[in-house]
């Protein structure tokens, strides 16, 4: 982490991070809306926009597939180099999360035409950089517009083997549903922008939403995992209601099991709530039960809205071993649930056994 520059970038900010997605009843009005006007998969077209996965897959003819996929936000963190680092971080991760491997990235930047240095968009892209070079991903390209709130992400194109994607509508009934990464960004970032989130709380965060979905992405695949997402801005439960919806199932989800950065749980029960996560339990009343005994806080969490989140992943029982090889790598990792049969898209949520 760099040291702070005197201006605060999350001040600009209306929302921050994936919070600041249009809430998931808008989108998913507005992607309706679309029919007709968006490539449904077919022939080499393998995933399209009609599919709402995290990405579009396309086959190429030699046994490979290309990824394809889009991202950017408004600043969720005051210093430029990690804002860029965990942009970055959360470009890619829609290309794991098809199960791919990201290899050519462009900049995608808006900035104010005064008032704001350039040197800190220099900053940012630096990050960006750097962190999508540690998957492997080199930027080649990019395009910047004049604008008074900063936003900057990344398009991203990756490249998978066509007969092992990842995707959203293949969770079976009984397969175990596994976090890689714990929740927490949205209410620590809030804090952050309101000054109170305490520097080991948001160093937490950042190293986190900074990590890399790569590990547990290359660890899926290798155990022949067919479903997973990231979970961003609509939280874990809006995400995996997405994918029980699209895979036509029902879910328990066990609310003890689920992995927390430090502090969430304070500043849940503090009012440090974004917009976005708010957006999401009022468009997730219909498909969620939260049984009482869950904690308020816990039950806040749990739809979260997260920037560079982890993986969900749906592991037949089979694999369960994963889970092990996935700690080695996040130690936080842990199966929170099960896909079972059921209204699709529903999901229970109890506290324990
Ligand atoms: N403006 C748009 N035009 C076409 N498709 C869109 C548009 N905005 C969103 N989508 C599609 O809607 C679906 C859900 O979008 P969303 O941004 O939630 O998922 P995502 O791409 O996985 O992002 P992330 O994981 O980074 O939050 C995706 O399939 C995405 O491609
Ligand atoms: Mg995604």
């Amino acid at each position: 982490m760099r040291e702070n520059t005197t201006v605060r970038l999350t001040t600009l900010s209306p929302g921050a991070g994936c919070a600041c997605k249009l809430p998931q009843a808008s989108l998913e009005t507005l992607m309706t809306s679309l029919n007709g006007f968006g490539a449904q998969a077919a022939d080499d077209l393998l995933v399209g926009l009609p599919e709402g996965d995290d990405a579009a897959v396309l086959r190429l003819g030699d046994g490979q597939a290309l990824i394809l996929t889009t991202d950017f936000f408004t600043p969720v963190l005051d210093d430029p180099y990690d804002w860029g680092r965990v942009a970055a971080a959360n470009a890619l991760s829609d290309v794991y999360a098809m199960g791919g491997r990201p290899v050519a990235a462009l900049n995608l930047a808006a900035w104010p035409g005064d008032g704001l240095p350039l040197d800190l968009l220099a900053d940012v892209m630096r990050g960006a950089a750097t962190k999508a070079a540690e998957g492997g991903c080199a930027v080649v390209g990019g395009h910047t517009i004049a604008d008074p709130v900063p936003k900057y992400g990344m398009a991203v194109i990756g490249l998978a083997d066509p007969d092992h994607l990842m995707t959203i509508d293949k969770v079976r009934p009984g397969d175990l549903l596994v976090l890689t990464k714990p929740l927490g960004t949205g209410v620590i970032v809030t804090a952050l922008k309101q000054d109170a989130a305490d520097p080991a709380t948001l160093a937490e965060a950042v190293a986190s939403m900074t990590t890399l979905n790569a590990n547990a992405a290359r660890a899926a695949v290798a155990a022949g995992v067919l479903a997973a997402t990231d979970v961003t801005g609509f939280g874990l439960l809006g995400h995996l209601r997405r994918m029980l919806s699209a895979s036509g199932l029902a879910a328990t989800v066990d609310a003890d099991r689920v992995p927390l950065l430090p502090d969430a749980r304070e500043l849940a029960a503090k009012g440090f709530v974004p917009g976005g996560t708010k957006a999401n339990m009022s468009f997730l009343a219909d498909w969620v039960d939260v049984a009482v005994s869950v904690d308020e806080e816990v039950a806040i969490l749990l739809h979260d809205a997260q920037t560079s989140g982890g993986l969900l992943l749906a592991v037949p029982p089979s694999a369960a071993g994963l889970v092990d090889r996935l700690r080695e790598h996040d130690r936080s990792t842990a199966v929170i649930g099960q896909a079972v049969a059921g209204r699709p898209g529903h999901i229970s949520v109890h506290a324990g056994a």
